[in-house]
């Protein structure tokens, strides 16, 4: 007798799983390696940026109040008392009547409260002595960088869980990291079962492809910000396949399968599950395609059986192993970005479960167009080459029209949401 499932909807789902979610630990790398890494702690500035007021121009330091009543016909003169170069300080107060010829970020010299720029001045030399003429009046703070002005110490600069993109690489660089507090990257097990398949390098035969998903998991891994562990691909055997995954889990922070998850003859992971007293958290989902996908614990350690089909396991994972690694790497948004975009073109195709559809997401006049891309079947692979974004279409009984609102899912997007701005637009009720 076939097991019957019960299909649950997807925010249920996705509540049961993140449950045993966790964050993972922080390792010190070098900042060379950062870009791309996520932040394991919150980046606070542990001083003033800049350290020191400092001059903006190539110029003079000048009093301000030196210029008082100065104007085109009466213009003041103002003797340059010495130079510094960035990186240099003078070495003394700036007395009335005196200018100092300061470079682009040089500190601005004691006493003087303004910079006017090079051209600006007239320079002149009289009894062997330099003056500036300044024809016009300066206000006090005029051309200062000052102290504190880009950041002030104290201040919050990023949030740990945070991606770290080269300008947030620039400020670890400010701040003195040589090494970077790093979210730990989990360790995610991959294992790809099927008699069907075939290694990457071996020649069709009849009935048999070649193994796609274990790949296509392996980058998104890499994508969602975890370490790829790859343990092989497996022919449909209950013994062979039950120890592989039972020695797997031990050296994983989570486990992925893909394949035999559903209710055929040669679908062994139900059974893996129980031989393994597993907690299964659900093995049905009111969502297309990946409605087989199945989520289970083991001590705590999340297990991931994705389908087969490509297209199912893709979206399986995005939607419930993406969020686990964020998670795990110490984000407060682990979710996929959810965008409100106009359906490029018509999708009649009804569902009573919700569909997930891959599309590519384009800006046009200023707007969002999200378009079907390839063949919407759960065994396509095509489609998902060219897939930036799911396409979320909920379940009902008609069909969406190009032209509407719809919700997707941004694919590349580094920001992410918590879970509750992911559920706020709930996929599971249809907006008609
Ligand atoms: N009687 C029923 N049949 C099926 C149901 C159902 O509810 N009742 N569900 C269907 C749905 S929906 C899906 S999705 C698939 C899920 O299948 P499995 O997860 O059990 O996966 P397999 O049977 O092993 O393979 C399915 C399909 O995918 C190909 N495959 C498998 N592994 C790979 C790989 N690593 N790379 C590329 N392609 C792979 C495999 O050859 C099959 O064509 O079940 C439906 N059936
Ligand atoms: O699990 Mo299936 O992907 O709905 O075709
Ligand atoms: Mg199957």
């Amino acid at each position: 007798m076939v097991e019957r499932r019960k299909p649950i909807n997807v925010n249920e789902a996705i509540s049961r799983m993140i449950r045993f979610a966790k964050a993972g630990s922080v390792e010190y790398i070098p900042i060379e390696k950062s870009y791309g890494r996520f932040l394991g702690e919150d980046l606070i500035a542990d001083h003033h940026v800049p350290p020191f007021d400092r001059s903006p121009y190539d110029g003079f330091a000048v009093r301000a109040a030196d210029t008082d009543y100065t104007s085109r016909n009466h213009p003041v003169e103002l003797e340059i008392a010495g130079e510094i170069g960035a990186g240099s300080v003078f070495e003394r107060p700036v007395a009335a009547c005196e200018a100092v010829r300061i470079m682009t970020g040089a500190q601005i010299p004691d006493g003087c409260d303004a910079v006017v720029m090079l051209e600006e001045v007239n320079e002149l030399v009289r009894n062997g002595k330099k003056y500036i003429q300044i024809k016009r009046n300066i206000k006090a703070g005029t051309n200062i960088s000052f102290t504190g002005e880009d950041t002030q110490k104290g201040s919050i600069l990023t949030k740990k869980g945070t991606y770290i993109t080269p300008g947030i690489v620039a400020l670890l660089a400010t701040f003195g990291y040589k090494k970077v507090p790093a979210a730990k990257k989990p360790k995610i097990g991959v294992i790809a079962t099927g008699s069907e398949l075939l290694e990457v390098d071996q020649a069709l035969e009849a009935g048999k492809i070649r193994n796609s998903n274990a790949y296509m998991i392996q980058s998104q891994i890499t994508r969602a910000g975890g370490e790829a562990l790859y343990f092989g691909q497996f022919s449909d055997d209950l013994e062979v396949c039950y120890n592989q995954v039972k020695e797997a889990i031990d050296e994983v922070d989570m486990l992925i399968t893909t394949g035999g998850v559903s209710v055929g003859d040669y679908d062994y992971l139900p059974d893996i599950y129980a031989k393994l007293g597993c907690h299964v958290l659900f093995n049905k989902i009111k969502m297309r395609p990946g409605s087989v996908t199945t989520v289970a614990e083991k001590n705590g350690k999340l297990l991931y059986g994705l389908s087969g089909n490509p297209s199912a396991c893709y979206v399986g994972f995005e939607l419930y192993a993406r969020p686990a690694i964020r998670t795990f790497l110490h984000s407060s948004y682990p979710f996929l970005k959810k965008e409100t975009a106009t359906l490029g073109a018509d999708f009649l195709k009804s569902n009573p479960f919700d569909r997930f559809v891959r599309g590519h997401i384009s800006y046009q006049d200023g707007r969002l167009i999200a378009t079907p891309v390839g063949l919407d079947k759960s065994n396509v692979v095509s489609s998902l080459a060219g897939a930036n974004i799911l396409i979320l279409l909920p379940g009902g009984t008609r069909g969406y029209e190009a032209g509407r609102d719809v919700s997707v899912l941004l694919l590349e997007d580094q920001e992410g949401l918590t879970m509750e701005q992911f559920m706020e637009r709930d996929v599971n009720s249809r907006k008609d």
